[in-house]
């Protein structure tokens, strides 16, 4: 029976992040995707031009046409742009007892557009977190969901320790794609701190890698992975996705979704 893998995101026309992205990658690694749309970007490899809020009653009757037909193994959400969205996805991830719950805290696009309200930050923290099975920030939605500010490792893995002990999601992933020196994540998972290591390639072409990355995750989640196991499929998925660039795009360009393909070979 094959597994089944449901993002809840934004959308990107030019393929590389969002939606377009979760798909291509949840295809990749051999899980049905499926997927629900919260906002449609008008966005490409340059930056966001304007996005359209879907209205929050849409976004829950797109989610239980999902569930009443097809129960997915795993959930990833991407971006949810205000509290009303963020409110109905709680309620319905609550409502159908999602267990295996990937939270991307999507908050602002590489270019430096903002893809969430102020308002919404508090909302992922006191609706969503605790609902999670991983959140996986970047430096800078670390920063804003704890307030710290982080400069060193060990920020990172006080960070990491806060989201888990005192916002209650059972596992944080602070990604150090933002970070000096090489791309390493940190996993607190209320137990240890476990470092997933790569090389940091010199490229422009990391448009969707947080995307990517939280939905090679949810793939291998739903294929019954621990959650340690699914974080290094994952890592090895974006790291191959980074180093094989593709060349695409007239700015920061989208990771290689095939990229995989050509490392393991
Ligand atoms: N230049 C790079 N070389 C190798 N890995 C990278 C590079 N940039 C980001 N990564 C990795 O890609 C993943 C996504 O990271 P990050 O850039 O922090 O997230 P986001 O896309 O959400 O801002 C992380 O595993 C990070 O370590
Ligand atoms: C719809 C949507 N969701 C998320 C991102 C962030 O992308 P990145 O992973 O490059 O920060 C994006 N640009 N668009």
């Amino acid at each position: 029976m094959v597994s089944k893998a449901l993002t809840i995101a934004g959308t990107d026309p030019t393929g590389g992040a969002g939606i377009q992205a979760d798909l291509k990658t949840f295809q990749e690694l051999g899980v049905f995707g499926m997927s629900v749309i919260t906002s449609v970007v008008s966005q490409n490899t340059l930056g966001v031009r304007s996005f359209v809020d879907m209205h929050e009653e849409f976004i829950e009757s797109q989610i239980d046409a999902v569930f009443e037909d097809i129960r997915p193994d795993a959930v990833k959400t991407g971006m949810l742009s205000n509290p009303s969205a963020i409110a109905i996805v709680a309620k319905k991830l609550k409502e159908y007892n999602v267990s295996q719950y990937v939270l991307d805290p999507v908050m602002v696009a590489s270019s430096g557009h903002e893809l969430i309200s102020q308002e919404a930050r508090q909302s992922v923290k006191e609706e969503l977190l605790p609902l999670a099975t991983l959140v996986t920030p970047n430096l800078p939605e670390a920063e804003a969901l704890t307030g710290l500010t982080i400069e060193t490792i060990e920020d990172m893995k006080e960070a990491g320790r806060i989201l888990v002990e005192e916002y209650g999601v059972k596992a944080a992933l602070i990604k150090g794609g933002h970070y000096k020196g090489e791309a390493d994540d940190y996993l607190y998972n209320g137990t240890e701190f476990l470092k997933f290591s790569a090389k940091r390639f010199d490229t422009k072409h990391t448009h969707g890698s947080g995307c990517t990355y939280a939905a090679a995750i949810t793939a291998r989640l739903a294929e019954g992975d621990s959650l340690n196991q699914a974080v290094e499929h994952g890592k090895s998925f974006i790291t191959s996705a980074i180093s094989n660039p593709l060349e695409i795009g007239k700015g920061q360009g989208p990771t290689n979704h095939w990229g995989h393909r050509l490392t393991t070979k």
